[in-house]
């Protein structure tokens, strides 16, 4: 499904990535480990086809990543950093405005929407606004946007940041019953119960430089 050949990432001088090859099939999950600074985010970047590698190929279903191109676009949903939010929508409306635009029909796309803030525990939420969240909440509410729409392929770096044990166990749980339903994972974490519930292949990053 997902096929890394011989990808590195150098700024300049700089490497940002050493040189990786790995494979993931579908309905597999690919665990990114390393140090600060071993290349995570900037692999997670490639596959999301944001960057281009300097050497070597992504390809998803054999075909090669980019970005500009909607079908991709359609088949890899993609969480690195907190999204942008829109100050005057309510966390539902952000919600049921993704769904929408990816979801012809209203009452699925209503449906969607809700059952991803539901799962998420963000329901009595809803109607806040963003800047009137906690930071934990903050990343529930990024998880569930890009939850919020149709992927093959979901690439999230660092789901566990700013979230308490017991939410952790919540985006296990939501994550393993994407790959349930057939979605290939690709995450990068530090926490070590994360890697281990997702049960995937692990990807150790030696530091590039
Ligand atoms: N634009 C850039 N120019 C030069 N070096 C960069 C640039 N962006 C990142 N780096 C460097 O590339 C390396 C990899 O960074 P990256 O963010 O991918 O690491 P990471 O494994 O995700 O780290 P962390 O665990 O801290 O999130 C780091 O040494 C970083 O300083």
């Amino acid at each position: 499904m997902i096929d890394l050949d011989d990808v590195s990432v150098s700024a300049g001088e700089v490497r940002l990535l050493a040189p990786i090859s790995a494979s993931v099939d579908a309905g597999g999950a690919l665990i990114v480990r390393g140090r600060n600074g071993a290349g995570k985010s900037t692999l997670l970047r490639v596959i999301a086809g944001v960057r281009a590698p300097t050497s070597g190929a992504v390809r998803i279903g054999g075909d090669i990543v980019t970005e500009r191109d909607r079908r991709m676009r359609r088949r890899v949903a993609v969480m690195i950093g907190l999204p942008p939010a829109a100050p005057d929508l309510t966390v539902a409306d952000h919600v049921l405005l993704v769904a929408t635009t990816w979801e012809e029909d209203a009452a699925a796309a209503a449906a969607l929407a809700s059952g991803v803030l539901s799962e998420l525990g963000l329901t009595s939420l809803a109607e806040r606004y963003p800047h009137e969240l906690s930071s934990g909440q903050m990343q529930l509410f990024g998880l569930a946007l890009v939850l919020a729409r149709p992927f093959e392929v979901l690439v999230i770096d660092e789901p566990e940041q700013r979230l308490d044990p017991e939410h952790v166990d919540v985006v296990i749980r939501v994550l393993r019953a994407r790959r349930d339903r057939g979605a290939t994972l690709v995450v990068a974490t530090h926490d070590p119960r994360l890697a281990a519930g997702l049960a995937g292949r692990t990807l150790w990053l030696d530091a590039a430089a």
